[in-house]
């Protein structure tokens, strides 16, 4: 993905500058509670967040703490029952409506009977863009993810991790300075996640988007996390907030860093402190 970080977006920001901004996403006592016919299923309990632009986030937690509810009451895919939510200054509703997010999913959610270009085209097509602008915006982002040469083809003709990668094109193609990712590479094996890791972060690190990035993985959230928030369940509430020492420009060969099995270690901590054996 080495082309995206000469995209034409804002630069890094330093961090004295990043603390002065407002936040992407505010949210102030939130909780959410499914209505279900075995009874309120209580998912998302006393949630307070703060996510400043250029943070990258991290959800971590064990199945079924919220982690993916609470994604989606970000991007409006799901509706708080108390508390308050801001995205980009106004409601998540109209951030959806103005497309100020791109999201990915967890499996690649490609159209099999559109080409890769075509899938990344779809939203295009449905924000009136020219033909002339798609274009421009399909090889940019298929660049971005280094798959130029596989616009072509199905996604069936594609690797797992090339699907995800066609997905991820598709989320950038909207130019997007959010972008929300629910276990984007769950299903990938550990070189490839490696490898989609590390592009990933060359991706934010270059272009100042803010991530919100929900994982299992505790290596995979300190490595690419500015902030990691680990949940616990029943109801899903936060349980601790870690805010990384570690440097923003970051290698895979830190994960055998001190710093780095420090912060491991206390989302460890906090992950067994939440987690019920009774599961
Ligand atoms: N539409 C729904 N209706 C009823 N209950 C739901 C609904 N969606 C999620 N839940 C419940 O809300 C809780 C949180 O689910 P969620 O999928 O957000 O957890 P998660 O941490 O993302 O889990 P996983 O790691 O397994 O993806 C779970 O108890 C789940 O069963």
């Amino acid at each position: 993905m080495q082309d995206i970080l000469h995209a034409p977006d804002t630069g890094p920001l330093s961090a004295d500058a990043r603390s002065v901004s407002r936040p992407v996403i505010d949210i102030r006592d939130l909780s959410l509670t499914f209505e279900t016919n075995d009874g309120p299923v209580h998912a998302l309990s006393n949630i307070d967040l703060t996510i400043g632009k250029g943070d990258f986030v991290s959800f971590i937690g064990p199945s079924g703490c919220g982690k993916t509810t609470l994604l989606r009451v970000i991007a409006d895919l799901e509706q708080k029952t108390g508390g308050e939510i801001t995205v980009n200054s106004t409601t998540p509703e109209n951030a959806r409506l103005d497309r100020s997010y791109g999201y990915v999913f967890q499996a690649a959610a490609l159209y099999p009977w559109r080409t890769i270009e075509k899938n990344i085209a779809l939203p295009l097509e449905i924000m009136g863009l020219s033909k002339a602008e798609q274009r421009a915006r399909i090889d940019k982002v298929l660049a971005l993810v280094e798959l130029s040469d596989f616009g072509k083809k199905f996604p069936w003709q594609l690797s797992g991790g090339m699907q995800q990668r066609a997905s991820i094109a598709r989320a950038l193609a909207v130019e997007p300075d959010l972008l929300l990712m629910d276990e984007p590479f769950g299903a990938l094996d550990e070189i490839v996640r490696d490898h989609l890791n590390d592009q990933l972060h060359q991706l934010w690190a270059k272009t100042n988007k803010t991530v919100v990035f929900v994982t299992h993985s505790i290596p995979e959230a300190v490595y690419l996390s500015t902030k990691i928030v680990v949940l616990c369940p029943r109801p899903g509430r936060i349980y601790d907030v870690i805010d990384s020492t570690l440097p923003r420009e970051r290698t895979l060969d830190m994960r055998e860093s001190e710093e780095f099995l420090k912060i491991a270690h206390r989302v460890r901590e906090g992950l067994k402190a939440g987690h019920s054996y009774e599961d």
